[in-house]
């Protein structure tokens, strides 16, 4: 039993069939019993009404339902609970995937999306990615690194914010649909930007991150810049990501550059969380069927082919 088992209230009678109720249910995510994930904050019984607190190292309000009825199902099976109060909660690891990289001191994880190719859909996947994070009870951050095409303030809806610096330090972040948001295109303009050479744009970008005030954050969503040269392996090493995913879409020629977008993560040591695969496919408003106009399976066998999850395939 887990050194949380100071907090299991319940008879020895009792606890054995309860955990093991509550071992049977498998997280579709953790893969393991609820046990076993070490999920089970406390356990306490109030007549017949069971007091279960759980712990999700990962946010995922939007299961609490279904979870909280499957359990009271299997759990009011037992004669001493008439019914189950439940309160779920979660918390995120710190984790800098590079060990001399200090993680950012309100940051728990830094997930960095990016693509070998401009314009195969980094900056929409990395906003609907922040928002989705968000609908599940996270704190999200994101970070328009991308100088040569800034346009999360646009997406989010804050294209006009300005950071202003109250201690002439720290930049003040832009709020908008419950995110934290930074970009460079708040600075700086467009034309302005583009002639930066590579050093500069990851000198700038290191200290973007570093000197936001950032609200306590459970992620950060990194839009890098597009590409796999120095400026994307600079900030790579320079800043505390906990893994990156490759947005691609299926042709041949994303994918190629795809491939060297996992190559450059895999070289420095920063795990590759997955693939997303956008303008995937096509569904026809008249009829339902389902095209693949820029052809089909580019990201799952890629995906086969360096060992890493296929996490999804965004219509267009
Ligand atoms: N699945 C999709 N269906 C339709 N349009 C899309 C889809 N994904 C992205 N787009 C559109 O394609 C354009 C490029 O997308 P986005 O800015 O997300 O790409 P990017 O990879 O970040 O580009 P860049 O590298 O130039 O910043 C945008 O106008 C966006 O709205």
């Amino acid at each position: 039993m887990s050194s949380a088992s100071q907090n299991y209230r319940l008879s020895d009678d009792l606890l054995g069939p309860v955990l093991a109720i509550l071992d049977a249910y498998r997280d579709p995510y953790l893969a393991l019993g609820l046990v076993s994930a070490g999920c089970i904050r406390t356990l306490d019984l109030d007549g017949k009404c069971l007091r279960l607190g759980l712990i999700y190292p990962y946010p995922c309000l939007t299961q609490h339902h279904d979870t909280v009825i499957a359990l009271t199902k299997q759990l009011t099976l037992l004669d001493a609970i008439d019914e189950v109060e439940c309160e779920i909660d979660f918390k995120l690891a710190q984790i800098s995937a590079i060990p001399s990289v200090e993680p950012l001191p309100n940051v728990k994880q830094v997930i960095a999306i990016a693509s070998g190719k401009g314009g195969v859909g980094k900056s929409t996947t990395a906003v609907n990615l922040a928002l989705a994070l968000a609908g599940e009870g996270a704190q999200v951050g994101i970070l328009d690194a991308d100088i040569y095409g800034p346009s999360i303030p646009l997406m989010l809806g804050v294209s006009e914010f300005k950071p202003e610096s109250p201690d002439g330090k720290m930049m003040t972040a832009a709020k908008a649909h419950g995110i934290a948001a930074q970009s460079i295109g708040f600075m700086l303009g467009q034309e302005e930007a583009a002639v930066w050479r590579g050093p500069m744009v990851a000198g700038a970008l290191t200290q973007l991150i570093n000197e936001t005030l950032w609200p306590e954050l459970d992620y950060l969503i990194i839009d890098m810049p597009p590409g796999t040269g120095d400026i994307q392996l600079t900030l790579s090493q320079k800043v505390p990501v906990t893994g990156a995913i490759i947005v691609t879409t299926p042709q041949d020629i994303a994918l190629a550059d795809a491939k060297k977008g996992i190559n450059m993560f895999q070289k420095v040591n920063i795990p590759v969380l997955g693939i997303v695969e956008n303008m995937s496919f096509h569904i026809c408003s008249e009829c339902g069927h389902k095209e693949h106009p820029f052809g089909s399976h580019g990201g799952s066998k890629m995906a086969e082919r360096y060992h890493v999850p296929l996490l999804g395939g965004i219509a267009t």
